[in-house]
């Protein structure tokens, strides 16, 4: 037998679980490929773990169907909350095929022009909220992913309670609940979930239960209004019905990965749990950077002011005319990464690799977060400088931009397909903030600056909790910039312009964070995650 991916020397029964530090594990595994090289592997009691630490191997790997299913996660399995339809946890094969037909034509980027008003609309709405108070900052970040991606999905605009949001944001909550490592005994002693209901300790089973509710709801209730919407000749565009009507004009089917109504509401039914955290985050990402960074965000709002020329907002159409804005938004993906081991794989059947050994069920991660910190690629890693993305020759971008879009978000089949709707809305978010709002640091009682360190918080399942909670409650709207917030039902050329602007001076973040369950010192299963 080849011999396993090199790795550190694991002890007998335990492995290496000493050495996997529970904070900023990505750095060890960066320190460790400088040694091993960059397929490493090691061993946590009888779970082995490999880590890929450049691009090629990512690409390689990633690319392989054996690599591309999840690690289970027992509390989601179909014993207990039977989650396992949602894209990201669905097993490699026809089923997953079928759902991402549906979710790749929904979401590539011709489909997402006709939703353009939309994005466009919904920031409005934030600028509006975030000019009456600032210091919600989080809140209004939540509203306007809920909204978009509620809109995006089913042409479904949210209300105050009650309605087909609030089922996907308890979804998003109990899934943080049960998966949090060390949350639920289930996760990491799975023999639990065979046990009868009255056996002590088995009250995962009511979460379960309600999960299991909540699962369905999320699923049928949205296309159920969407049908009915349609049938009333009301149905605003979206995936949901876009794919219905796709369904309703096709002929018969049979392949085993066609496209059914089953598929089209598992699909669209995984849209908020994987497409919320995320954008969320790097929104936050956003904020955080324009504070620290005070010369990108006037050199960003000379940008946009010299296309708008500051008697307007800015649209979709000006985004060809805003190359350092581009730039800004690549960094913003490269810098302190949201995912930064991505989310991890789990090898269908005993594979040989470069010469090495990787036995089935073992889990393979991407360190991300090492492929973004490459100094060679990225001199001074460490600093936000989207002028780095502006140079170079033609070769050497495409190669840059192929390993941000890997390392940001997935290599392979199993690759992000929400990343054009998330690169739309972090656009026009961006460019919308920065026409409008100057973005500082909190200020003391002395008004003197709060000191922010920027320091990213080492614990893979909150990664990004330190970057946002350096944030401070906001001192309330100021006029700084004198740029309209429009509001949505005004043409964006700003017929209703209303001439008030907000100052933002600091912000009060709750903490996102970016995966879902881990091993006792160990990440196992990266995905997004509320807190
Ligand atoms: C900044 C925003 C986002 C980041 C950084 C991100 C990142 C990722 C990553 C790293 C993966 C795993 C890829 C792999 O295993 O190779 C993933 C999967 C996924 N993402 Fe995103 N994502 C973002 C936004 C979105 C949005 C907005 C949506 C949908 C509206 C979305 C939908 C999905 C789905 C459905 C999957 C599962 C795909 C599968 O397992 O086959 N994501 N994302």
């Amino acid at each position: 037998q080849s011999p396993y991916p090199p790795g550190p020397k694991p002890l007998p029964v335990i492995g290496n679980l000493l050495d996997v530090p529970r904070l900023y594990s990505w750095l060890t595994y960066a320190s460790w490929a400088k040694t091993y090289g960059d397929v490493l592997s090691f061993r946590v009691g009888n779970q082995h773990i490999v880590i890929l630490t450049s691009a090629s191997a990512a690409r390689e790997i990633c690319e392989k169907p054996i690599y591309c299913n999840r690690p289970d996660i027992p509390i989601f399995g179909d014993r207990l909350m039977g989650w396992t339809w949602m894209a990201q946890l669905c097993a490699y094969g026809d089923k997953l095929h079928a759902q991402r037909r549906v979710l790749q034509s929904g979401m590539r980027a011709g489909a997402l022009i006709q939703h353009r008003p939309m994005f466009e609309a919904k920031v409005h709405d934030f600028l509006e909220r975030l000019k009456e108070t600032p210091g919600e900052l989080t809140m209004h970040l939540d509203k306007l992913q809920g909204a978009i991606l509620m809109s995006l999905t089913y042409g479904y605009e949210i209300k105050s309670d009650g309605d087909l949001l609030a089922t996907a944001q308890e979804a998003g909550q109990l899934a943080l609940r049960v998966a949090l490592p060390g949350a639920l005994l289930v996760n990491h002693l799975p023999i639990l979930q065979y046990l009868p209901n009255w056996f002590p300790g088995t009250g995962f089973r009511k979460l379960a239960e309600r999960g299991r509710e909540l699962g369905q709801a999320m699923r049928d209730s949205p296309v159920a209004f969407v049908k009915e919407s349609m049938a009333k000749g009301i149905a605003q565009p979206s995936i949901a019905r876009d794919a219905l009507e796709s369904l309703n004009t096709a002929g018969p089917d049979s392949k085993p990965s066609a496209v059914t109504e089953q598929a089209l509401r598992d699909a669209c039914g995984s849209l908020y749990l994987a497409g919320f955290d995320t954008v969320v985050a790097t929104l936050h990402k956003f904020f955080l950077v324009l504070a620290l960074n005070p010369g990108v965000q006037r050199k960003a709002q000379a940008e946009v002011d010299a296309v708008t020329g500051r008697t307007r907002l800015p649209t979709f159409e000006d985004q060809p005319h805003l190359p350092y804005i581009e730039a800004l938004c690549k960094e913003l993906t490269r810098w302190q990464p949201v995912a930064p081991l991505l989310f991890p794989r789990s090898v269908e059947r005993d594979d040989t690799y470069r010469g090495y050994f990787i036995p089935k069920g073992s889990i393979v991660m991407t360190n991300a977060w090492a492929l973004l910190q490459d100094p060679e690629r990225f001199p001074e890693p460490d600093s936000f400088k989207p002028e780095r993305f502006l140079t170079g020759d033609n070769l050497q971008k495409k190669e840059t931009e192929d390993i941000i879009n890997g390392a940001g978000f997935g290599f392979g089949r199993r690759h992000c397909p929400g990343r054009y709707v998330s690169e739309a809305i972090i656009f026009m978010t961006l460019v919308s903030v920065l026409a409008t709002f100057d973005v500082g640091k909190a200020k003391n009682e002395h008004g003197e600056d709060i000191p922010i360190s920027g320091k990213c918080s080492g614990d893979p399942v909150r990664s990004v909790k330190h970057l946002i909670q350096q944030f401070h409650q906001a001192d309330g709207p100021q006029s700084t910039r004198g740029i309209p917030v429009l509001h949505h039902t005004a043409s964006v050329n700003g017929v209703d312009a209303e001439w008030s602007i907000a100052r933002l001076l600091g912000l009060n973040f709750c903490t996102p964070c970016t995966s879902l369950g881990s091993f006792p010192g160990l990440l196992l299963f990266t995905g997004p995650c509320r807190s």
